[in-house]
């Protein structure tokens, strides 16, 4: 929550110009205090669709502790569910109707499994293209992770992603490139992001539509990048939201199709991730899976608890501080009314005046 400048010490013009948020005694006053109503687009596959609600809504309220935020999961047709999780999201989701009626300040929208070679394939294009177009006109700011990062640049720029040679899995060192945009302003120059992806849009395709990158990682590409306007449209390539396990579920998936026949080669691991205690059980475990493969005995389960007791967390204070950022410009501009984008005075064409 922003400072109030209630007396004339120098300092709180000072950190204005540095970028800080910084309300005059009389913006204050006349502020409209209310909770913040944050839309989650759920697109992830059944397996993580609750370890997907619980990583987002932990980085919005973890990240502010003063303020108060609604947020309301949906999802969208299209995508293969089994009859359990459509019954966790008929009890418990919102229906988009529901979500245009009362309207969102932000919205949230999640990665998902590729399955097509082209977005435009998948079932849940059209859909996901629908929440787009309404969200461009009604939300104040909205944030996409990874696969919808693709989507929304396919749809709104025509760029389409690239096929990487391997996937792009592990945990990554980034570096904040434009110090002065008040997303990444105040927080670590340089932080750890996971990404998990086999596509990707590159810096320059991002650069000449306008987008504006702001950080980066000199081996996994852009992770975050915003809309011409500054603001209204946050794109994610990685996922600051990923609990420690999250990439050890997805080794032990790959693992899995490997001894299932699913994939041929045994799965590299995430880079940047394993130690090396947890790297030498793994390669026993390798040894293990790949006899047992070959019908000398049975499978035995991989030793997740003895490797979570070495797995670190170190992206999780910035995604926060990322998250707060976003969350505090938003509420600065958003209207009272939470169906408005903007207050009055707002140009939507530049809605952080920068
Ligand atoms: C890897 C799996 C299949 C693992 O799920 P499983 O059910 O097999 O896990 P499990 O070992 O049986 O363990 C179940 C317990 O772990 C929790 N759990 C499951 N997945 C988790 C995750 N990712 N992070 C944290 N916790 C997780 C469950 O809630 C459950 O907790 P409790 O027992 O406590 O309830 C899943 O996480 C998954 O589908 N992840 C893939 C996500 C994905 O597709 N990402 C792509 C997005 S990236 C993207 O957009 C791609 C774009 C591109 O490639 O270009
Ligand atoms: N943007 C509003 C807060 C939300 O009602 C204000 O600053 O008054």
């Amino acid at each position: 929550m922003p400072l109030v400048a209630h007396t004339a010490l120098p300092t709180f013009q000072r950190l204005r110009e540095e970028g800080e948020e910084i309300l005059s005694p009389d913006r204050a006053s006349h502020q409209s205090i209310r909770e913040l109503h944050i839309g989650l687009l759920n697109i992830m596959p059944d397996a993580a669709l609750e370890a997907t609600e619980r990583q987002f809504f932990r980085l919005v309220g973890a990240c502010n502790q003063i303020a108060q935020f609604h947020v309301h999961p949906f999802t969208i047709e299209g995508l293969e569910r089994s009859p359990e999780a459509w019954a966790h999201i008929h009890q418990y989701y919102e229906s988009f109707e529901q979500i245009k009626q009362d309207g969102l300040d932000a919205l949230i929208i999640s990665g998902a499994n590729v399955t097509h070679d082209h977005l435009q394939e998948e079932d849940f294009w059209k859909p996901l293209t629908e929440v787009f177009e309404w969200a461009t006109q009604n939300v104040t700011s909205v944030l996409c992770s990874c696969l919808a990062t693709h989507a929304f640049i396919q749809h709104c720029y025509g760029v389409e992603r690239t096929r990487l040679p391997a996937k792009r899995w592990g945990v990554f060192s980034h570096k904040v490139v434009d110090r002065q945009h008040p997303l990444v302003a105040e927080i670590n120059t340089r932080f750890d992001v996971p990404h998990s992806r086999f596509n990707e849009v590159f810096q320059r395709d991002m650069e000449k539509h306008g987008l504006k990158v702001l950080v980066a990682s000199e081996i996994a590409g852009v992770h975050l990048a915003v809309s011409p306007d500054g603001f209204r449209i946050v794109f994610f390539q990685g996922h600051p939201e990923y609990d420690d396990i999250s990439l050890l579920k997805e080794y032990k998936r790959e693992v899995l199709r490997f001894y299932h026949g699913e994939r041929d080669d045994y799965p590299p691991y995430p880079e940047h991730y394993f130690d090396s205690e947890v790297q030498r059980l793994l390669s026993d475990y390798a040894v293990h899976v790949k006899a047992a493969k070959h019908g000398a005995r049975p499978l035995k389960a991989m030793p997740e608890t003895q490797i979570i007791e070495h797995l670190d967390i170190t992206w999780r204070d910035s995604a926060k501080a990322v998250f707060n950022n976003w969350l505090g410009k938003v509420y600065q501009i958003t209207n009272e009314d939470r169906r408005l984008p903007f207050m009055d005075g707002i140009d939507p064409n530049n809605p952080l005046d920068l």
